[in-house]
């Protein structure tokens, strides 16, 4: 409000007033300025120069040419906005031109100037970029204003530009202030923009300048609608795994390779559906195998089963599973030393052990006593290549076992939490203060990345696998999977060896000694509790290699079942 007493200088005031607003609404404004330049132009060049008037023309249809076949130079991309840039240029200066050679005021050039803009104004208000790069350029204007309410005074925009998805800008920080700074403020900054909740997004600029930032605001959702998986982005687990894109459309790719993870969120929040994109693409690696532990009967892992090693499905296959994996991540280490090596690097010969736990809690509730084998396993596999991935829905210290699990865990991904403390639990201390507001994400599947490559919370959606794709990349990955080295299996067999009791069933090989029939007859006469390895190594002259694929086809085709503990049956037998 502006208050005018009788002495003050009424005139300028209100002329200050209506320059500012001319300038202010300089955009909405443009029709009118260009026919007041047109009249005002038209006017002089007829009085001073008329004989220009094939000259202005001239230039008109040479500029409206130029806007038509390289506007894309000057910002105008979309088709649309060439043409119609290059029909104003074409349509004013046509005018101008016959302005100056008969005067604006000759019939019918005042009408047509009238009817002109009109027709070419209506595009120019309605055009939703121009609307929102007005309201960029007056949110930048205002910028040191919100800056000093939001405590970031100090910092300054540096550019803008308005994308699909709404506008991003870099700013240039005041001196001290850090981009944890300023994403602690995303909510204040939300709030002085006028913005909806969780359209801010702030993030490091491209050049990793300390005092600088980019600072997103969404007028639409990028991650709106669910995004199919393009299938595997990785064939080694020493690649880093494309879990879904990040807003940008960059993917949110992260190395698992030595490394332990935790994958939290509430039940509905695609936790599975993160774990999936994660079995498409580690059943894509020929230099990883993997076991997992699903105690919900098996609901979750069971499609993937196929590409799975060993699937526990109750508390004691997992007991065995963990305590098996230990001692593989004993022998290896043991191999290492022997070998004179600091790490075991993956290959399809020596192939990773990756462990997936879906619900860890119902693990540390049904098996407690395996709490010192993943302790274990967190706490020494990385050298081994040994690494565990549990998801869970509220990693509490309770929920994870008394161990140290949790805080071994080097990458974590937390879908949506129910409550701001539990951001801090799955993505650790002081992560909700520093802005990994887990607790906005508003849809299936959306998520924040913590790991060492990824600092700073960015939103992403994980890639969405349909039942089907899932069935089929299982099918098509089965036959690509590796067995374990022979420096594990033969720990494994050493481990099983001691407590195994006799078959209560002799079995002999087949009086063509047969190696297939021999492996059907010792699976068919085999004990409740299977057949070691061992066995039926002794009893088939199997190659190990050609065992563990002959078992694994068999289990496939459901002729047999493998019963834990590296232990074989025949599905139907009759002992
Ligand atoms: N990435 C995604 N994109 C789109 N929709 C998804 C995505 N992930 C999951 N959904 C949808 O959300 C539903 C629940 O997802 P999901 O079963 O993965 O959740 P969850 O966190 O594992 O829940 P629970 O703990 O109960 O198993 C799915 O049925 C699916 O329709």
């Amino acid at each position: 409000m502006v208050i005018i007493d009788r002495d003050d200088q009424f005139p300028d005031v209100a002329g200050v007033l209506l320059a500012r607003a001319l300038w202010r609404y300089r955009s909405e404004l443009g029709p009118v300025y260009l026919v007041a330049a047109l009249a005002v132009g038209g006017t002089v060049l007829h009085l001073t120069h008329p004989e220009w008037w094939p000259w202005l023309l001239a230039l008109a249809s040479l500029a409206a040419w130029a806007l038509a076949m390289f506007g894309e130079r000057l910002g105008l991309s979309p088709r649309i906005e060439r043409l119609y840039a290059a029909g104003v240029v074409m349509g004013a200066g046509g005018w101008l031109s016959a302005a100056t050679a008969l005067g604006p005021t000759v019939s019918p050039l005042p009408g047509m100037l009238a009817g002109g803009v009109i027709a070419l104004a209506a595009p120019w208000w309605a055009h939703r970029r121009r609307r929102a790069r007005v309201r960029v350029d007056r949110q930048i204007a205002a910028w040191p204003e919100i800056a000093r309410d939001v405590g970031l005074a100090g910092s300054r925009a540096q550019s803008a530009v308005v994308d699909v998805w709404g506008w991003r800008a870099r700013f240039a920080l005041a001196r001290g202030q850090t981009i944890q700074d300023v994403i602690a403020k995303v909510p204040a900054i939300e709030s002085a923009l006028g913005t909806f909740r969780g359209a801010v997004r702030v993030a490091p600029t491209r050049d990793g300048k300390a005092n600088r930032f980019e600072l997103r605001v969404l007028d639409r959702d990028p991650h709106a609608d669910a995004i199919p998986w393009p299938g595997p982005s990785v064939s080694s687990i020493t690649e880093p795994i494309d879990l879904g894109p990040f807003e940008d459309a960059t993917g949110a790719r992260v190395l698992l390779l030595r490394r332990h993870g935790l994958f939290g969120g509430v039940a509905g929040s695609g936790k599975s559906g993160g774990i999936n994109v994660l079995m498409g693409n580690l059943s894509a690696c020929r230099d990883v195998v993997i076991w997992a532990v699903d105690l919900k009967r098996g609901m979750e892992l069971q499609p993937w089963a196929s590409c799975i090693d060993r699937l526990a499905t109750t508390p004691e296959q997992a007991r065995a599973m963990l305590r098996d994996a230990v001692t593989v991540l004993e022998a290896r280490a043991e191999w290492l030393t022997a070998n004179g090596r600091r790490v075991w690097d993956p290959t399809p010969e020596h192939p990773a052990l990756v462990i997936v736990v879906d619900e860890y809690a119902e693990l540390a509730d049904d098996a407690p006593d395996a709490a010192s084998d993943t302790d274990s396993i967190a706490r020494r596999g990385r050298a081994v290549a040994v690494t565990l991935i549990a998801a869970t829905q509220r990693p509490t210290q309770k929920a994870m076992g008394k161990g140290a699990v949790r805080s071994q865990m080097d990458v974590r991904v937390s879908f949506r939490v129910r409550e701001r403390k539990d951001v801090d639990l799955i993505l650790g201390q002081g992560m909700l203060s520093a802005g990994w507001h887990a607790h906005t994400l508003n849809a299936p599947g959306k998520f924040l990345l913590s790991a060492p490559e990824h600092d700073t919370p960015r939103r992403g959606r994980a890639y969405l696998l349909t039942d089907a794709t899932v069935a089929e990349t299982a099918e098509r990955h089965a036959s690509i999977r590796p067995t374990l080295d022979e420096v594990s299996l033969r720990a494994l067999d050493e481990a099983h060896m001691a407590p195994v009791s006799e078959p209560s069933v002799l079995v002999a090989p087949s009086r063509e000694d047969h190696a297939e029939t021999a492996l059907r007859e010792a699976l068919d006469g085999a004990p409740e509790e299977g057949l070691p390895i061992a066995h039926l190594l002794m009893l088939t002259g199997l190659s190990r290699p050609t065992l563990y694929r002959r078992l694994a086809e068999l289990v496939k085709a459901g002729h047999a079942v493998q019963v834990g503990r590296g232990r074989y049956k025949a599905s139907d037998h009759t002992p």
